[in-house]
């Protein structure tokens, strides 16, 4: 499958062309995430069992600051910028992902919202949880966006704050646009209350053939309609515990998960998508990718909130990544063309990452025995 995010004028093509030139096969691929933070309320029987750091953009940045290649020219960081907008009352301006990519000030308030837990256990493809936006920030408005070009962009949304044209601003501005299908479809009632609409009867639905991937949530996929969207980019489908599938134009494949003792749910569907973008900034086909887009989705829900990563399981991934992967940073992102299909690679990249998610449940046994980990998830 072509590039999706071709520019569409003979200006931009030769700017993207330069970038082309400019960031070919290594560090210089720099990224573009498009998100505001948010305050998250946990609730659980009425009662508030946290209050944490959210938004997409936050997630996002957590994986890609802790997976993604490094530029050794800045400092061994990963190279993105992340335009968020939140209001004065931000509270967590000095958490790791907002102190390191800080957001825009705005006059109105944070946004926020409110999960409602259920007080069953929840299934695999279940909604575990009632969102409701208590608050909403400003939109992202195109002039937001830094006037350059990138290689590739995260539209991250959860409020409804990627406006139509702020998406096609990106598509402009970066190589390969990846999309959380949670910033197009949320529809908000009266209450606030998160509800899905049809993809296919919102502005974004005509800007679907220059995306490179939309993913879904279980929930959502009804809502982007897979068979339709699969024609006009690649559709990735998270399924909780499950997994995830992968439908582009011509085939799909489904990608095994890794373990993980579920404590909050919050975030999982962000931790996937950049687990898949710093899979493909890697060098990895999609399918492949989408193992990375698992092992963080499982991460995520490790922990309550923005996790922290155990040192020696990042060192363990990065270790990895170096030994498995073509160390040709993102052909893929960076070239005209995405390769989709398991590499022979893929039960290789399986099973390692598998031990390094044992590394996983090792600290989360650690922060239990010593009274440091949250769970929102039991009575
Ligand atoms: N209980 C779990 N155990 C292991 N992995 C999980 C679990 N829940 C989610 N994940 C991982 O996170 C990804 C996203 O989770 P999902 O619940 O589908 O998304 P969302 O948070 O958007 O509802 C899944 O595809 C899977 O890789
Ligand atoms: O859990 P997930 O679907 O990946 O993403 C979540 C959003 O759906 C939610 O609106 C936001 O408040 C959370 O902080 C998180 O970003």
């Amino acid at each position: 499958m072509l590039l999706a995010a071709e520019p569409d004028d003979a200006h931009e093509e030769g700017e993207n062309q330069q970038l082309l030139i400019t960031t070919k096969g290594g560090p210089g691929l720099e990224g573009l995430v498009v998100g505001s933070y948010c305050h998250d309320v946990l609730i659980r029987g009425g009662r508030v069992v946290g209050e944490t750091l959210g938004g997409a953009a936050a997630f996002v940045s957590n994986v890609l600051d802790a997976a993604s290649p490094q530029d050794a020219a800045l400092n061994g960081t990963a190279p993105f910028v992340v335009v968020a907008k939140v209001g004065h009352d931000f509270v967590y301006a000095s958490a790791p992902a907002p102190a390191r990519h800080p957001p825009l000030l705005c006059a109105s308030p944070t946004t926020s919202f409110h999960a409602q837990f259920s007080e069953t256990a929840a299934s695999a493809h279940a909604p575990d949880r009632e969102l409701r936006r208590v608050r909403a920030c400003d939109p992202i408005y195109p002039a937001d966006l830094p006037d350059r070009r990138f290689a590739y962009g995260l539209a991250v949304g959860v409020a409804g704050e990627v406006l139509p044209e702020t998406l096609e601003r990106m598509i402009r501005l970066c190589r390969a646009v990846l999309v959380d299908a949670q910033a197009l479809i949320r529809a908000f009632d009266g209450d606030g209350a998160v509800g899905h609409v049809a993809l296919d009867d919102t502005p974004y639905a005509r800007l679907l053939p220059r995306v490179a991937f939309v993913k879904a949530s279980s929930e959502e996929a009804p809502y982007v309609g897979v068979e339709t969207t699969r024609q006009r980019c690649c559709v990735i489908v998270t399924e909780g515990r499950d997994g995830c599938r992968l439908y582009w134009d011509g085939g799909e494949a489904r990608v095994a998960p890794f373990p993980a003792v579920q404590v909050d749910p919050t975030g999982a569907g962000d931790s996937f998508l950049a687990g898949f973008a710093t899979g493909l900034l890697w060098g990895l086909s999609a399918t492949d990718a989408a193992l990375l887009g698992n092992f963080f989705g499982a991460a995520a829900v490790s922990q309550v909130g923005v996790p922290t990563f155990h040192p020696k399981m990042l060192q363990a991934v990065k270790e990895i990544l170096e030994e498995k992967t073509t160390k040709r940073y993102s052909p893929c992102i960076n070239g005209t063309s995405f390769t989709f299909e398991k590499s022979n690679l893929h039960n290789e990249l399986h099973a390692a990452l598998q031990e390094a998610a044992m590394l996983m449940s090792e600290q989360q046994q650690a922060d239990k025995a010593n009274g440091n980990g949250g769970d929102i998830c039991s009575p």
